[in-house]
């Protein structure tokens, strides 16, 4: 699985975390920043991990600002994403399994780093249920056209 993250400025240090709990896993990724600290825009962070989990170049992509919320409705614009914001386990597990969620979204500002880390290994570990949700995700295709 190749993973596309990418943070604003007020997600940095938890992206840092979240990378290298992807080098523990051995979970190839690509990083799209952003390189310092410096006050930026998260729409633009959100661009490339949303386009590049859209266009199939990766098979999921991890958002992280200072509440996830902005992050999660850029992403949320970008035709064929599935982005969820996140903020306890339970709901990582759900919505990997009900809604085949292919970006996550995290705020720094909201959680600390180790339940941010169970929460990306719990998202990363949960397959798709199908079934009813399949029908579900066709009407929310739907919505998209
Ligand atoms: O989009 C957000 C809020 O919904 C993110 O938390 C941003 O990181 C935040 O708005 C950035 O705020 P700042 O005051 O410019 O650091």
């Amino acid at each position: 699985m190749k993973i596309a993250i990418s943070s604003d400025h007020g997600g940095n240090k938890l992206r840092q975390e979240i990378i290298q709990l992807l080098e523990e896993r051995g979970v190839e990724y690509e990083d799209f920043g952003p390189k310092t600290d410096e006050s930026v825009d998260y729409p633009d962070y959100a661009s490339p991990v949303s386009d590049g989990v859209a266009t199939g170049q990766f098979e999921r992509g991890i958002l992280i600002c200072g509440t996830g919320i902005g992050m999660s409705i850029a992403a949320n614009k970008v035709k064929g994403v599935r982005c969820a914001l996140v903020h306890d386990v339970f709901s990582a597990k759900a919505t990997r399994e009900h809604n085949d969620t292919n970006v996550l979204a995290m705020g720094e500002r909201v959680i600390g780093a180790g339940l941010a880390r169970e929460i990306v290994a719990t998202w990363l570990d949960t397959d798709f249920e199908g079934g009813r949700h399949a029908r579900r995700l066709e009407k929310l295709q739907k919505l998209e056209n």
